[in-house]
């Protein structure tokens, strides 16, 4: 199947910073996020599909058309900026126009296409209204109006959602999950909210220093992150190195880590070293050993609670590693968790994921 949107080994210079080999495929249809750390190049990136930026090698492919050489009009794309951009001396209507201006349409043909998509993105009462009324949630419908007019190829986002505030945000997030469904747009968009990738993205790509380093659905990424940047940048921080002492016949391989053994449903040989990891959600906090349906139950003392949104992040020290488990306020207050408490961190298999091995060579 051909890739809506494809970047084969995009090099972009700019000086002090460069796009190095950068490649991703994008299937019609698909929403997919980049994410990664500030200046890792994800403007850059969204920037030279655009065409505001010629790559000194690589290519930008749309529906299997090479588009690296096309002027920024030609190739039918949509986007949406952080800051709106939308221009303060027209009106909505006007701004939303803007985007038909070089297609042929009658006067009433272009006013029903502006009518329809206003309507679509919940502005259809606003059209008259100036700009600078707007509230930042009203500005951004109307610049996802001026950019889905034009039917683009692919709906490009670079942080649209990030000066909205939260329930505005979460307006916007439902908002395009519909269009997504019902128009059958493909989207590439530059997001630092996780949130974003995992109520929107069929595909997640992680860029850094310039890189590509992992893409993939959010679910395999986030479950197995490639070791390095990645990996941290996640947030996968109960990251642990052990040795693989069996793999038994029903899948399950028993791992020595520290002091303990460890059991993950992830195939290895015995005497791999392997890195593991195991998201800090998936642990469970106990007083005492819990069932035996959840393998891995580790002994540990609290040295750190930290209340994080409606979640606090536990630090469990056992022997020879740390692990972070996250848990609701809730269960932390009936638990009445303190530092300095020994309990149990507990995770089935299934979560602990074997994230790199390196076997041993006889
Ligand atoms: N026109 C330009 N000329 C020279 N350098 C540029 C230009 N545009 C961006 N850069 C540099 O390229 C690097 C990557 O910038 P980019 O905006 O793509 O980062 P980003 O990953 O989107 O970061 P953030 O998440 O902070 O927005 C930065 O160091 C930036 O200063």
């Amino acid at each position: 199947m051909t890739a809506l949107l494809e970047v084969q080994n995009l090099h972009v210079d700019l000086g002090e910073f460069s796009l190095r080999g950068a490649d991703l495929a994008v299937e019609e249809g698909a929403y997919c996020c980049l994410i990664g750390d500030s200046g890792s190049g994800k403007s850059v990136l969204l920037e030279t599909v655009v065409g505001g930026f010629h790559p000194q090698r690589g290519k930008v492919m749309l529906r299997g058309q090479d588009v690296t050489n096309w002027p920024p009009e030609r190739r039918n794309l949509g986007i949406v900026y952080q800051d709106f951009m939308l221009f303060p001396h027209l009106n909505v209507f006007e701004n939303i126009v803007f985007g038909l201006r070089r297609r042929k349409f009658s006067r009433s043909g272009m006013e029903e296409e502006v009518r329809t998509i206003a309507a679509r993105v919940g502005i259809e009462n606003l059209l008259y209204r100036d700009i600078k009324t707007l509230s930042g949630g009203e500005q951004q419908r109307t610049s996802l109006a001026r950019a889905l007019i034009v039917r683009p190829q692919v709906l490009l986002l670079d942080e649209a959602f990030s000066a909205l505030d939260v329930a505005s945000r979460e307006r916007m997030r439902y908002l395009l999950r519909e269009l997504v469904k019902d128009l059958h747009v493909t989207v590439l968009n530059v997001t630092h909210d996780m949130e974003d990738v995992w109520t929107l993205a069929d595909q997640v790509a992680v860029l850094h220093d310039g890189q590509i380093l992992q893409t993939g659905k959010p679910e395999d990424v986030f479950s197995c992150p490639q070791p390095g940047f990645v990996a941290e940048f996640l947030g996968a921080r109960n990251i642990l190195q052990g040795t693989v002492l069996t793999c038994d016949k029903s899948g399950l391989t028993h791992i020595s880590v520290g002091q303990n053994g460890l059991y993950s449903t992830d195939p290895a040989s015995i005497d791999d070293r392997v890195q593991l990891s195991v998201r800090p959600e998936e642990l469970a906090v106990a007083r005492k050993q819990l069932p035996i349906t959840l393998r891995n139950q580790i002994p540990v003392r609290i040295e750190s609670l930290e209340r994080r949104g409606p979640l606090v992040l536990i630090i469990g020290k056992a022997a020879g590693f740390s692990l972070e488990a996250a848990v609701t306020v809730a269960g932390a207050q009936e638990q009445n968790l303190n530092i300095g408490d020994n309990v149990v961190f507990a995770f089935s298999a299934n979560s602990l994921r074997i994230i790199s091995r390196e076997t041993k060579h006889i």
